[in-house]
């Protein structure tokens, strides 16, 4: 099945990932869209960080082919146009300031060993600016709340002026009002330009706002299009064991 069509963000075709010697996923042909805000969904272990680290190049795949912009992963080397923003408890930041790690989303940028340029600086401000945190720029980083220290992960993808935000699980630990500020700062970049993905347990506050969604069930793709009307919960729903036959971005055929 060809995916890869003009505008893709991400393409995958048949993708087989193992890990330990196991295949974790199968088969896994998708496609994420220029301007799109995708959800990538699925029951826990059913493969959703795995398929966001092989896309990102973090692990290798076994099989099938990754495009990034138009460029297979092998070869793809622009990737200040990629901003990853991982499970904020995936990150352990103890002395920096809020300032200096989103000022590391402008190492791609950088020379070596070089100081920070005008440019590198403005960049850094606007991004704080955007998510409502400049006044907070010495704060230490371990010092914020957990939707305060969400906000300064996504600045840091910001800064890097990146043209697609991959997103890992961003409503994880934090309460219903942050999220649906935290949803509010997505759509807003998304509404400028920025294609995003994200890993999501439950549409929750993006619900309103999703564009596309992918689920993933035991390493396979078991649906595309359309976000699922009900949330996805922990474990797999029967209600989304019925496969869809994908043609692409965007809608899949029932
Ligand atoms: N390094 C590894 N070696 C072997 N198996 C692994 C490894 N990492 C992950 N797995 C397995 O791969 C499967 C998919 O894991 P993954 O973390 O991608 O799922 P997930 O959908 O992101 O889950 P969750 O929602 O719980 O974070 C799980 O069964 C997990 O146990």
């Amino acid at each position: 099945m060809q995916l890869d069509q003009p505008g893709s963000v991400i393409s995958t075709e048949s993708l087989l990932v193992e890990l330990g010697g196991l295949p974790i996923l199968r088969e896994v042909s998708v496609a994420v869209g220029s301007g799109e805000l995708t959800a990538l969904m699925g029951g826990n272990g059913s493969g959703k960080t795995t398929l966001v680290r092989a896309l990102l190049g973090l692990i290798p795949h076994q099989r099938g082919t990754i495009t990034l912009f138009g460029t297979p992963l092998e070869s793809f080397r622009d990737w200040h146009r990629v901003g990853y923003v991982p499970q904020r408890g995936a990150v352990v930041i103890k002395q920096a300031t809020v300032r200096e790690v989103v000022s590391s989303g402008r190492l791609a940028h950088r020379r070596a060993f070089r100081p920070l340029s005008p440019r590198d600086h403005a960049q850094i401000e606007a991004a704080l600016t955007e998510v409502g945190l400049l006044e907070r720029a010495n704060t230490p980083f371990i010092e914020l709340s957990g939707g305060q220290q969400q906000r300064v992960l996504i600045a840091r993808a910001l800064a890097t002026e990146a043209e697609l935000l991959v997103m890992d699980e961003p409503f994880a630990g934090v309460d219903l009002r942050v999220q649906d500020e935290l949803a509010e700062l997505i759509g807003r970049l998304n509404a400028a330009g920025t294609t995003v993905l994200v890993v999501l347990h439950e549409t929750g506050a993006l619900a309103p706002l999703l564009t596309n969604s992918i689920v993933l069930r035991e390493g396979r793709v078991i649906h595309t299009g359309a976000p699922p009307e009900h949330p996805a919960p922990h474990h797999d729903s029967p209600g989304l064991t019925r496969p869809r036959l994908m043609t692409g971005i965007g809608e899949g055929v029932a």
